[in-house]
């Protein structure tokens, strides 16, 4: 699917000596930051927007399961360069690429796939648990009046089903902008979800300069340099590192991130 990411980055990524981390390879798994370019050439941050599955909630390793389950019998595998090709899509896009990728166009048409899919998820979804630092991060900036939304490619039935047990600290979303939502007509990388998001904040359109996106997946880290923000990676350590290279700013985990770096309130635990 050489065509699934029709959208080119507009920015070139100086790798930057303002972190220590980036210096001194000693604090570099002190601080794991993976790689980060200059947040202070975005200027500061105002309002956050996160993604969900695999970024707030451990929720990729149902769908890598699932379709394991479904190649195997094809006696096909499932590996790390597929699921970058799909993670953070919506449910139709991904199940595109999913039937091109494998060569099971013609025995397996994307809808059937994701009927097949949706019957194992749908029983999996409602044990999604937060990511490390999701809860600790979302209730900082909440509490510190940091306008902060949610961009996901789930459609509503998904999301419903994977915050069924996390509906408190989802309410905490300034607001949600679901895949299945009307004005996102092309799932990531399109930056069409990031923008609505930006749209929808009480006080009008924010500036994408001044707008900081929490992503895991490399169609999510695309959209979101489409849309003109600022990206925050916490990537899956077995995607490709050669995907680090878009985003503003690597991390290992939420738990590493430091507000200051991007004129947010620091953490009061920190
Ligand atoms: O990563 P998200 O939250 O945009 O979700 C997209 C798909 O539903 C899962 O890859
Ligand atoms: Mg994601």
């Amino acid at each position: 699917m050489g065509s699934a990411l029709p959208f080119k980055p507009h920015w070139n990524l100086a790798k930057c000596c303002a972190h220590p981390s980036t210096t001194n390879p000693a604090l570099s798994s002190l601080y794991s930051v993976v790689s980060m370019a200059t947040p202070s050439s975005k200027g500061p941050i105002t309002h956050v927007i996160f993604d969900m599955d695999g970024l707030l909630l451990d929720t990729e390793k149902f769908y890598t399961e699932v379709q394991e389950i479904i190649l195997a019998r094809y006696n096909k595998t499932f590996d790390w360069s597929l699921k970058a090709k799909m993670m953070g899509k919506k449910a139709i896009e991904a199940a595109r690429v999913f039937v091109e990728e494998t060569g099971l166009s013609d025995s397996l048409s994307a809808e059937a796939f994701l009927e097949e899919r949706e019957e194992m998820l749908r029983h999996m979804f409602p044990a999604s648990e937060l990511m490390p630092g999701a809860s600790r991060l979302i209730r900082h900036l909440h509490a510190k009046e940091v306008p902060i939304a949610l961009a996901t490619g789930s459609h509503r039935r998904h999301f419903e089903l994977k915050t069924q047990k996390h509906g408190e600290l989802f309410s905490l979303m300034h607001h949600v902008v679901l895949g299945d939502d009307p004005e996102v007509k092309q799932g990531k990388p399109s930056p069409d979800i990031f923008l609505a998001a930006a749209k929808r904040f009480e006080d009008g359109p924010v500036d994408p300069h001044k707008a900081l996106v929490f992503e895991d997946a490399p169609s999510g880290v695309l959209a979101a340099k489409n849309a003109k923000m600022s990206v925050v990676m916490v990537p899956d350590p077995r995607l490709d590192s050669s995907y680090h290279d878009t985003a503003d700013q690597v991390l290992s985990s939420l738990l590493d991130f430091n507000p200051q770096q991007w004129g947010l309130p620091p953490f009061e635990d920190a």
